[in-house]
C-alpha cells in the first residue's frame, strides 16, 4: 500500500496555525500491537512519521487516542475497510485488543466516549471533517474515520451515483423489448426486467449467482440499445470490460455465444462488440505510474460501458473508471454480490446491493417497468426504497443447475449461511458434489488424489498437443486452497504436486522451467501487455525453445522466453481468491485444518460457484460448519449513504 500522498499531506499542515491538543503522549504501545497482530509495520510507521513529523514541526499532536484511531484506520485499511467506525471500535475492539486495553489506552489521553474521542480527533490538526474536507491526513464522517485519500475515492463514487439518480429517466422501446424476450410465463422474468431497468437509466448494476443468464441479459440489453440507437441512425460506441484477463476472455466468449441466439437483424448483432479488455487495458494503465491514461480530463471514448465481475473491483479502481466515464455515457456493472469482495480495500458491489433481496423498486418506477415489460411488478414497489435500490436488478433462477444439481443446493445453502443444509449437501447422494473429511491424525494434503485431475493435462503435454488445446484442457481442473501457508496453502501444495510430478516423470526438473509448468502473473506487467492473474503455460515453440504462452484478449496465443517474466507463482493450485473470475469443469476445494478468520461462507460460496460439473471439498464437517456462519464485514461509508 503506498502511504506517499498520506504522508505528503503533513507538509500542508499549516504550523503555525496548529494549537495545543494534548499534552498526554501515545499512551499505547506500538510495538505491542504490532507484535499481537493488530498493527502491521507499515501502519506503526505511518503513525510514527505523523507523531514524529508533528512533534519535529513544533506541532503539538501528541494525542494518543487520534494516534491509535489513525494506526487502526490504517491497519483497517490493510484488512479492505474503507474506514473505521469509532462507535463499534469503542463497542468492540480490533481482535488481539480487549475492550479493557483500549478503553485505558484511549482514558490515558482522556478520552472517556465516543463522542469524546470523536471530539478529540476533530480538534486534531492532522483530520478534517467531511462537511469542509481539508488536505489532512485523516477525514472524520460522523463516527466513520478514514484516510484522506479513501474518502475522496468513496466521495467520487458517492457524487457520481448522486448525479446518476438525478437524471431523467431515458425512454424504451417496448416492442423491441417484446421481441427480445417472446416467451411468457407466469412468473415474473427478472431478465427482460433487467433489461428493462438498464435501458431506462444511465447506470445500472445487475447481479446473479452462476448460470442465472447476467450474459444472455446483458446482451439482449445491449441489442436493445443499439437497436434503439440505429433507428435513430446513430451507432453506439460500446466497450465490453472485466477486472482480470480471464474474466475478460469468458466475457468474449460468453457475448459472442449470446449474440448467435439474438432474434434481432445482423445490423443490430455486428453493432455489439464481442471483444473485452480489462479494466486495466481500457483506461490505459501506463508503466511506472499508478494514474491512468484516460481520467476526466481525458475520458473514455465510449456511449456505453458494460463492466463484468464487478464484485472484484475494489474502491480505488471503481473511482478511477468514474473518473474517466464521459458525461453523457451509460455505466452498466455486472457480477454476483454474494462473492468475494475484492482482494484490495472496499466491497463496491456488496455495498451498493447491501439491501436489494428485501428492498425492489420505488412503487411508482415498479408501475412504469410493469406497463414496459408486461409483468406484475406491483408486489414489488415499496415507498421506503432508496434511490440506488432503482438502478438494480438480481437474477436468481440458475440456468446451469437445475434441481438435481447438488453444486447448485450447496451454493444456495452456503449463500443463506444454513450450515445444516450445507453439510446435508454434502452428505447426500449428489453425482456433482464430493466430500472428503480429513482422516483422524490427517496432517497433509493428499496430493496423489488431488494430482489425479491432471492426468488429463499432462497427456496432452506429452502428445505435445497445440497450446490451445492445452490451455483449454488445464482449464477444465482447478485445485482451489482458501489459505496462502501452511500445510494446506497454495504454497506448500504447488511444491508438492511439482514434486509429485517430478516422481511420476512428468517434470523433469521442478526447479527450472519444463514443458507443462503452469503459471500465474502475480503483477501487472504493462510492457508485456499482461495483467495480475493472467496464466501461463510453458511448452516449447517450433524451434525447441521453452516459451510461456499467454492467451491475448483476441484469443490467441503469444510465447515469451521464460526469463522475461518477472513475478509470477506456479498454479497447479490457486487461492480461491485468485480464481474468481474463473470457471473450471471440475474444482477441488482445499481446506486447512486449523480454524482460520479467512474461513468464510464468501470464500466457500465462491470456491463451490468455480465449479461447473464437479465440485470436490476437502475439510472438516467442523471448519465447513464455522466458515458458513461467517460473513465478510468491510466497513465503508457507502451503505449508510446509500441506503440508509
Ligand atoms: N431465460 C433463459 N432461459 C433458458 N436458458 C437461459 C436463460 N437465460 C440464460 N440461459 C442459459 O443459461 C446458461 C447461462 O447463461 P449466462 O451465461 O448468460 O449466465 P451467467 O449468469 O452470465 O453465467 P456465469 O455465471 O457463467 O457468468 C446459458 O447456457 C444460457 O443460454
Amino acid at each position: 500500500m503506498d502511504f506517499s500522498n498520506q504522508l505528503g499531506l503533513l507538509d500542508s499542515i499549516n504550523e503555525k496555525t496548529l494549537e495545543e491538543n494534548s499534552s498526554a503522549t501515545t499512551s499505547f504501545s506500538l510495538s505491542g500491537w504490532q507484535a499481537k497482530g493488530v498493527l502491521r509495520a507499515i501502519d506503526c510507521q505511518w503513525i510514527e512519521q505523523l507523531a514524529q513529523h508533528t512533534q519535529e514541526g513544533n506541532l503539538s499532536e501528541n494525542n494518543g487516542a487520534v494516534h491509535i484511531a489513525g494506526a487502526l484506520c490504517s491497519a483497517y485499511l490493510g484488512a479492505g475497510h474503507i474506514c473505521i467506525d469509532l462507535a463499534t471500535l469503542w463497542q468492540s475492539p480490533p481482535e488481539g485488543v480487549d475492550l479493557e486495553e483500549l478503553r485505558v489506552a484511549l482514558g490515558n489521553s482522556g478520552v472517556k466516549s465516543v463522542a469524546a474521542w470523536c471530539e478529540a480527533l476533530q480538534a486534531s490538526r492532522l483530520v478534517s471533517l467531511a462537511q469542509n474536507v481539508a488536505e489532512r491526513p485523516m477525514v472524520l464522517a460522523g463516527t466513520r474515520l478514514y484516510l484522506y485519500r479513501y474518502f475522496q475515492y468513496e466521495q467520487q463514487v458517492l457524487n457520481y451515483l448522486k448525479g446518476q439518480f438525478a437524471v431523467a429517466p431515458f425512454g424504451v422501446d417496448a416492442g423491441l423489448l417484446a421481441q427480445l424476450f417472446p416467451n411468457q410465463s407466469d412468473t415474473v422474468d427478472w431478465q427482460k426486467v433487467a433489461v428493462a431497468n438498464a435501458a431506462s437509466l444511465p447506470f445500472s448494476v445487475i447481479s446473479g449467482g452462476p448460470g442465472t443468464g447476467k450474459t444472455t441479459t446483458v446482451t439482449r440489453l445491449l441489442a436493445l440499445l443499439v437497436a434503439q440507437s440505429l433507428a435513430e441512425g446513430k451507432l453506439l460506441r460500446i466497450e465490453l470490460a472485466a477486472p482480470t484477463g480471464k474474466a475478460a476472455a469468458r466475457l468474449t466468449e460468453s457475448i459472442s455465444n449470446a449474440k448467435a441466439d439474438l432474434p434481432l437483424s445482423d445490423d443490430v448483432k455486428l453493432a455489439i462488440p464481442e471483444q473485452a479488455s480489462t479494466l486495466h487495458r481500457l483506461l490505459g494503465s501506463e508503466f511506472g505510474r499508478s494514474r491512468f491514461k484516460h481520467n476526466k480530463e481525458n475520458p473514455l471514448h465510449l456511449d456505453v460501458l458494460l463492466v463484468d465481475e464487478v464484485s472484484m473491483v475494489d474502491l480505488p479502481m471503481m473511482a478511477k473508471l468514474i473518473d474517466a466515464m464521459p458525461t453523457h455515457a451509460r455505466l452498466i456493472l455486472l457480477g454476483d454480490k454474494d462473492q468475494l469482495a475484492s482482494v484490495e480495500a472496499g466491497s463496491v458491489l456488496g455495498d451498493l446491493s447491501y439491501g436489494i433481496e428485501e428492498v425492489y423498486f420505488q412503487p411508482e418506477w415498479a408501475q412504469r417497468l410493469g406497463h414496459l415489460t408486461g409483468e406484475k411488478l406491483a408486489p414489488f414497489g415499496n415507498p421506503s426504497a432508496p434511490p440506488i435500490s432503482r438502478a438494480l436488478t438480481l437474477l436468481r433462477t440458475s440456468y446451469r443447475f437445475d434441481a438435481n444439481s447438488g453444486i447448485g443446493h450447496l451454493a444456495k445453502a452456503m449463500n443463506v449461511g444454513d450450515s445444516q443444509a450445507v453439510l446435508r449437501c454434502l452428505q447426500a447422494d449428489y453425482a456433482d458434489i464430493e466430500w472428503r473429511a480429513p482422516e483422524e491424525g490427517q496432517t497433509k494434503a493428499d496430493i496423489a488424489t488431488l494430482a489425479k485431475g491432471y492426468d488429463e493435462y499432462w497427456e496432452a503435454v506429452r502428445q505435445n498437443l497445440a497450446i490451445a488445446t492445452l490451455y483449454d484442457v488445464f482449464s477444465r481442473y482447478q485445485i482451489l486452497t482458501a489459505v496462502r501457508q501452511g500445510e494446506f496453502g497454495v504454497e506448500k501444495v504447488n511444491v508438492q504436486l511439482e514434486h509429485y510430478f517430478y516422481q511420476r516423470g512428468r517434470v523433469k526438473d521442478p526447479h527450472v522451467w519444463y514443458p507443462g509448468k503452469a503459471v500465474m502473473l502475480t503483477k501487472n506487467d504493462a510492457a508485456l501487455g499482461l495483467f495480475n492473474g493472467d496464466i501461463g503455460l510453458c511448452m516449447p515453440d517450433e524451434f525447441q525453445r521453452l516459451r510461456v504462452w499467454f492467451m491475448q484478449p483476441d484469443g490467441s496465443f503469444s510465447g515469451l522466453l521464460p526469463s522475461r517474466l518477472s513475478e509470477f507463482e506456479v498454479v497447479f493450485a490457486m487461492t480461491v481468491h485468485k480464481s474468481q473470475g474463473s470457471e473450471f469443469d471440475q474444482v477441488a476445494l482445499l481446506l486447512p485444518m486449523a480454524p482460520s478468520p479467512v474461513l468464510t461462507k464468501e470464500l466457500l460460496y465462491t470456491g463451490i460457484t468455480r465449479a461447473k460439473k464437479v465440485f470436490t471439498l476437502w475439510g472438516s464437517s467442523g471448519l465447513i460448519r464455522a466458515a458458513t456462519s461467517t460473513r465478510i464485514q468491510r466497513y465503508s461509508g457507502l451503505i449508510d449513504e446509500l441506503w440508509y
